[in-house]
């Protein structure tokens, strides 16, 4: 990415004040647009039409149109591990992923056509537990994005779940998490499903072993045959039958995922099973149907009406250009409140990235720190710091429109409550007003001299406003889509892989040394992997559990 470029096109957005381009009464029309139902308002950005024209032209450039293209080709743009980046194919007709997948669409195709067969034949009871009962409780075994997409899809679709039927998701390793779930469950009644592209992932086996264990003891004191429960209890899904095989489970039962579909790009593959159990198959293609829409309008936007284009360049412009190091999520919607986790996954773990594609070092930076919590709650929170410290963290907040509850008045100050922050963010408050407000409520010149530096607000908070018309299938399905094109546009940008994660497998690595260390008697402990401290707290915890006896 040209960055000196991009130096001198923000040159005076460095000095001015966000709030005086609204000097332009268009703005908010010149500066917002629709897509697959969805609404972006970005006039509170601080970005002009001249400075957005020159971030088009840095898209083209870095030929964005020609990526786009080969990413719904199926080219292999994850070139670390050789792989195509072909999430958007499950949500297209069958047509589409005939011409792109040749011989390989037709066992797509009867994987959905399975999963479908699966959610019916589980929510009319025609699948059923040993015992004969309809099945209460899905349980999805899962961590990062075998998990996080599943979790912020079950939140958010709440009105639409099957009445009888509940889903739950176990991703921590703390034996803690699945014994939370086993306070609420049945054995009994309860489906699991594995999910793990690899099914070598530490946290997912460990947890699926004993939510096992659990099940077998409850279906002996209930006199079932164990093997059958794990036979007509158990789920997976992954590329690696044979793991899945050999871990027990019925192989008539395993779906399976595919190399080119990213972990975090998943929830539209059979791993969005769970999900699809709950909220049933006409739900599951609606959310199906707004991501492809989203996927149609990203193909064909001209780049100034294209909402996934804007938002990527927007947050290059506030990361590069500007300088913010973070980004909050906000959604204004208890039902939205996984979104800020799910896309701290999908966008740092894409691109957190400092070598570019060929590997040399980037001398830019890249994805912001992203964090966020739902509205109202952040506002009586880390929101403080967004208002009065000195530095600016661009926001996206996100709202549905339509109430999620019958709650009206609720609804409305939620609303009033989102509409008013960005507002806040952005115009601030100067020494000027902070005085003129102290002296009207009567203070003297002394306390207004104490108190109206405090009362100061920065202001010059950029923000995105993004409205769902109501949060159904089709309109988390469009977000989620939204979103996923934006990360994928600042990784063609910032020229960096966004399918791989080494950062990740350098963690795992270093955790099996560290177990393997741990299981050592004390007097042997050491490894020229780990340092002195890393030792010493090992020791610390042996003294403590006395493991070593264990
Ligand atoms: O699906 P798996 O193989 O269990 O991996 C779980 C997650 O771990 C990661 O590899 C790293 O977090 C993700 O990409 C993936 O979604």
């Amino acid at each position: 990415m040209d960055i000196a470029y991009l130096t001198k096109l923000s040159v005076n957005a460095k000095q001015r004040k966000l709030f005086s381009l609204f000097d332009d009464t268009a703005r908010s029309d010149k500066f917002s647009l629709s897509a697959a139902g969805l609404f972006l308002d970005y006039a509170k950005q601080n970005i002009t039409e001249d400075e957005l024209g020159g971030l088009f032209d840095l898209a083209t450039q870095a030929k964005l149109s020609d990526k786009v293209t080969a990413q719904f080709a199926g080219e292999q743009l994850n070139n670390t591990e050789q792989r195509a980046v072909l999430h958007t194919v499950l949500r297209a007709p069958n047509e589409r992923k005939k011409a792109v997948l040749g011989e390989q669409a037709q066992a797509v195709i009867d994987t959905e056509a399975k999963m479908a067969a699966i959610v019916d034949d589980v929510q009319s009871g025609a699948v059923h537990s040993v015992s004969g009962e309809k099945f209460t409780d899905i349980l999805a075994i899962g961590i990062g994005g075998s998990y996080y997409g599943v979790k912020v899809a079950l939140s958010a679709l709440v009105p639409y779940h099957q009445p009888g039927l509940k889903a739950h998701v176990l991703a921590n390793v703390d034996g803690d998490a699945a014994q939370e779930k086993f306070a609420k469950l049945n054995a009994n009644t309860t489906l699991v499903v594995v999910i793990s592209k690899t099914f070598t992932t530490q946290e997912t086996l460990l947890n699926a072993t004993i939510v096992k264990q659990w099940m077998l003891n409850a279906s002996s004191s209930h006199n079932n045959s164990s093997s059958d429960i794990i036979a007509q209890h158990w789920y997976a899904v992954s590329t690696n039958i044979a793991a899945a095989t050999a871990f027990g489970i019925n192989e008539d039962n395993i779906l399976p995922m595919w190399d080119w579909v990213g972990g975090r790009f998943s929830l539209w593959s059979a791993v969005g099973l769970p999900l699809a159990l709950v909220i049933g198959n006409q739900h599951f293609n609606a959310l199906k149907a707004g991501a492809y829409a989203m996927d149609q309008h990203f193909q064909q936007a001209p780049f100034a009406q294209n909402m996934p284009v804007i938002m990527a360049l927007l947050g290059i412009w506030n990361r590069n250009a500007l300088g913010y190091p973070s980004l909050a999520i906000l959604p204004y919607n208890h039902a939205l409140r996984a979104l800020p986790g799910y896309l701290q996954q999908t966008d740092m773990e894409s691109n957190g990235k400092s070598v570019d594609n060929n590997g040399n070092r980037l001398n830019y930076l890249t994805a912001p720190v992203v964090f966020g919590q739902e509205g109202t709650n952040g506002q009586h929170a880390f929101m403080q710091l967004m208002h009065q410290s000195a530095d600016i963290i661009p926001t996206d907040f996100i709202l549905s429109l339509a109430p999620t509850s019958e709650h009206l008045a609720n609804h409305d100050a939620l609303v009033a409550n989102c509409f008013a922050q960005s507002e806040a963010l952005m115009q601030g408050k100067t020494l000027a007003q902070a005085e003129a407000e102290l002296r009207l409520a009567g203070a003297d010149n002394a306390e207004i001299q104490r108190l109206a530096r405090h009362k100061t607000m920065k202001g010059n908070t950029p923000s995105n406003t993004l409205l769902l018309p109501q949060l159904d299938p089709y309109s988390l399905g469009a977000l989620l889509a939204l979103y996923e094109h934006k990360i994928f546009v600042q990784g063609v940008l910032w020229q960096v892989n966004s399918y791989d994660q080494w950062g990740v497998e350098l963690g795992k690595q270093l955790g099996k040394e560290v177990l393997h260390v741990m299981a050592k008697p004390m007097a042997d402990i050491d490894s020229e992997a780990l340092s002195s401290s890393s030792l010493a707290l090992i020791r610390r915890y042996k003294d403590n559990l006395d493991l070593s006896s264990r």
